[in-house]
């Protein structure tokens, strides 16, 4: 039998000569070396076609180049080096390279009072590329929380205020039947509504940063709000975590500030952009805020 030669359609010219942003490929399977442990990463990979009268890219150069990521841990180094092998790979054909990895990023976490712990899974994004030969990696994560609504436990602490006048008519009160009516629910009438909420952080690294800091950043990030949804609870969890949502009603507004400002000290941001979530418990709707330091449209991959 003759050996036919492959046909290279990616290798014609095309007649309507037009270069093109981004060309590649969405949603590849590809594991990742992160912090000692392998993540199932999904990855879109591409380059730009600047060679407009160039048919196609080799989406399998690219394709190939990912296997580096399964056998070495995820650093902006490792990335850089395989945007530039996906240059390397287009020489003549593009100028621009991205890489955009989504992944869970699994963390152990202690319970508040008790000696438990249990695992918390936080949607990660790792958005690279080399523009006009500069190198930019962009962290985002989704951090969950629960937030209070400062207006309803003022509220809530005014009914008290007046069933507590009700109860206890007289000018002289007795302690321990104070301390009783406290512990009551006939007491306490009304609670303030509180609700899951999420922050969405985008972080833009400095150039010369090593590491990926995204345990970091989720750690300020709960920090920042003191009140991180948890994992393994026994009631005196439960009772630690109502104190910690008793000391940090939060408006989305307030949410938002807490989080510009704790953004504003990591010393490897160069800019960032956040959106707090708050689904309202009050509402069928969201509470939303919405804050961004030096990010600007050349930040988005
Ligand atoms: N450029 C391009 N390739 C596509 C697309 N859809 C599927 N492919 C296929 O991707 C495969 C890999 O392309 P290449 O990397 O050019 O493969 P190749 O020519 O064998 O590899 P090289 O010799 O390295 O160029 C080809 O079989 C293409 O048909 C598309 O929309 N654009």
């Amino acid at each position: 039998m003759t050996q036919l030669k492959l046909p290279d359609i990616a290798a014609q010219t095309h007649e309507y000569a037009l270069p093109l942003n981004w060309v590649g490929m969405c949603g590849i399977a590809q594991p990742v070396q992160f912090e000692g442990r392998t993540a199932a990463a999904t990855v879109d990979a591409g380059v730009s076609l600047v060679d407009g009268s160039s048919r196609g890219i080799h989406m399998s150069r690219l394709y190939l180049a990912l296997e580096s990521l399964e056998h070495q841990p995820l650093t902006p180094l490792t990335i850089h080096q395989l945007l530039t092998d996906f240059l390397s790979s287009h020489e003549g054909l593009s100028s621009s390279a991205y890489l955009r990895l989504r992944f869970e990023h699994l963390l152990k976490r202690p319970a508040l009072i008790s000696p438990l712990q249990g695992w918390k899974s936080y949607a990660v994004t790792v958005d690279a590329r080399i523009e006009n030969e500069m190198f930019h990696v962009e962290l985002s994560v989704s951090v969950p929380y629960s937030s209070t609504c400062p207006c309803s436990a003022a509220l809530a602490r005014q009914l008290i205020q007046q069933q507590f006048q009700a109860h206890f008519s007289a000018e002289q009160v007795d302690k321990s039947a104070v301390l009783q009516w406290l512990g009551s629910a006939e007491g306490i009438v009304a609670t303030p509504h509180s609700q899951r909420s999420s922050a969405q952080i985008q972080v833009r690294l400095r150039s010369n940063q090593q590491v990926l800091p995204i345990t970091e950043l989720i750690d300020r990030i709960e920090a920042s709000l003191g009140t991180a949804v948890q994992t393994a609870v026994k009631r005196a969890d439960e009772q630690a975590f109502a104190l910690a949502n008793g000391q940090n009603l939060m408006f989305c507004e307030d949410a938002a500030r807490r989080l510009h400002k704790a953004l504003r000290q990591m010393e490897w941001s160069t800019a960032f952009k956040l959106r707090v979530e708050h689904a309202e418990s009050l509402h069928a709707h969201d509470a939303v805020a919405t804050s961004q330091w030096q990010w600007d449209v050349s930040c988005a991959a």
